[in-house]
């Protein structure tokens, strides 16, 4: 599955009129950018989002994070997928709500944490692979990693933090299982310059049934 990374309402619907992106992920740093309140936007990305919608939880307690979960969930419904930050707590709260709501957990930069993700539930681990390129050395080698240890396992790996449709192939080639993008990549996946330049060949020289 390939999701846009975005909480613009314009962006979510020219992705979703592509047809071929099903989902939306969002964080809190997106959601600050948008000129609405949390909640209202949220609204408006349900409204829209033909697939899963992911909320991150900012609390900070075990407490107020199933109590935000909750919330999240009355406002998304069943299209939510929560993502649960990769710490101690986050964990425990992501073994707590993983039988009841879909839980991924995010920020992974190691195999351990993927580990972990698994065994409390998650549906997805998300690992941040330009950030652990840049930080650590080698995303790739995370996500090998990730995959190696996940393989018997149900959560799957949703790659994050990508920069360019490169980095994309490359994540997919090392193990992910989906990836999540912002428009700008998107745009650059589905675009080839010599793709361009063959179509407009055809277009001189050919003819189709409906005549050009
Ligand atoms: O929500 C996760 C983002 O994909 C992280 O990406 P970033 O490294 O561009 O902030």
């Amino acid at each position: 599955m390939i999701y846009l990374d975005s909480a613009f309402i314009e962006e979510v619907e020219s992705a979703v009129a592509m047809g071929w992106v099903k989902g939306v992920t969002t964080n809190p740093t997106l959601l600050n950018k948008v000129n609405l309140s949390p909640e209202v936007c949220l609204k408006q990305l349900t409204a829209i989002c033909p697939g899963e919608l992911y909320y991150q939880l900012c609390a900070r307690d075990f407490p107020g994070m199933v109590a935000e979960a909750s919330k999240a969930r009355e406002i998304i419904g069943d299209k939510i997928v929560l993502k649960i930050p990769a710490t101690e707590l986050g964990f425990r709260v992501t073994a707590h709500l993983s039988s009841s709501i879909n839980c991924s957990v995010t920020a992974i930069y190691s195999p351990a944490q993927a580990a972990i993700a698994s065994e409390a539930g998650a549906k997805y681990a998300i690992a941040y692979v330009n950030r652990a390129t840049r930080l650590l050395g080698d995303g790739l080698a995370l996500v090998r990693e990730m995959s190696e240890i996940l393989k018997d396992s149900k959560t799957e790996i949703l790659a994050a933090s990508l920069k360019s449709p490169e980095e994309v192939a490359a994540t997919l080639q090392a193990g992910a299982d989906h990836l999540t993008v912002p428009m700008s990549i998107l745009n650059a996946m589905a675009t080839h310059e010599l793709s361009e330049k063959t179509v407009a060949e055809f277009t001189t020289n050919g003819i189709g049934i409906t005549g050009y």
